[in-house]
């Protein structure tokens, strides 16, 4: 059985090829790139799939092309995740399912299925980052939406006239900066990580669990992870989006 997935972000399509469930290969194209070239050159060296599987939180048009693509070089079923009100042993708060990201859905389904009797705070660094909240019977409490690192940096720079763009430079020291591209830098993780470490301590005992693209460089700056309550799982959506897969085809099948 080989099964290609895809996260399309805000940023980033990422993909994984799982072959009987397990990790194979991975990697990414940026949005930016044009897909019309990239996809069909990708679909056509993978080799022969048996499924292929989505989350999709960018634009509609983007899942079109990503399809498109799809159906016209292999033979498969195409699954496209959605956010369900129960699954999984997971229960959303938001009254209405289809208005919540998919891909923090997904997190929440892998996250609850680490089964580890402790409250979960699912932290996905992206473009924006989302936590959400789950408490130990699966049971999701809410989330919160704030601008991702890049994003943060990149609206100082859009709106000021002596702000630039800095990439990060050393990642890890949140002294107060010297200079401009430090003030910058320190300050954005200093907010995420005071919003991160807030959220975590009105929940005694509770691990994070982190990913996305920015995640790694959180991992050891999160007050908990001293205590070993952080665990970084890169491949969070993706096994959230097996899940799910799983889960539909149990109600079909029942
Ligand atoms: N090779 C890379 N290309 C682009 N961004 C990267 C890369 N490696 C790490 N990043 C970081 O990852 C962040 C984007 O994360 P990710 O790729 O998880 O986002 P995304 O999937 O597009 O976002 P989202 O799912 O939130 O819409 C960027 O802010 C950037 O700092
Ligand atoms: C918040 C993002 C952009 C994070 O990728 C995504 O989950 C999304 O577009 N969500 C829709 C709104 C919501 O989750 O309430
Ligand atoms: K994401």
């Amino acid at each position: 059985m080989r099964t290609l997935q895809f996260d399309a972000g805000n940023t980033r399509l990422k993909w994984l090829l799982r072959e009987n469930g397990q990790p194979a290969s991975s990697g990414f194209f940026c949005n930016t790139e044009d897909w019309d070239t990239v996809l069909p050159c990708f679909l056509d060296t993978v080799g022969k799939l048996d499924q292929v599987s989505i989350s999709i939180v960018s634009a509609d048009e983007r899942f079109e092309q990503i399809k498109k693509h799809v159906l016209a070089t292999q033979a498969v079923p195409l699954y496209k995740a959605a956010a369900k009100k129960v699954s999984a042993g997971v229960t959303l708060s938001y009254d209405e399912p289809e208005k919540l990201g998919v891909d923090r859905w997904l997190a929440m389904l892998a996250a609850h299925a680490t089964n580890t009797q402790e409250i979960k705070i699912v932290v996905d660094c992206g473009t924006a980052i989302t936590i959400d909240v789950l408490d130990k019977t699966g049971v999701h409490l809410g989330g919160y939406i704030v601008p991702g690192i890049s994003l943060m940096k990149k609206t100082l720079a859009s709106n000021t006239a002596k702000l630039r763009y800095v990439e990060s430079t050393d990642n890890s020291d949140l002294a107060p900066g010297r200079n401009t591209a430090d003030c910058i830098h320190h300050g954005a993780l200093v907010m995420l990580l005071a919003l991160v470490d807030r959220v975590v301590a009105q929940y005694p005992g509770s691990r994070v669990i982190l990913s996305g693209g920015d995640g790694e460089q959180l991992e050891e700056l999160i007050a908990v992870y001293k205590e070993g309550r952080v665990s970084l799982m890169p491949d969070l959506i993706m096994d959230g989006l097996e899940i799910a897969v799983r889960e539909d085809r149990k109600g079909c099948a029942g």
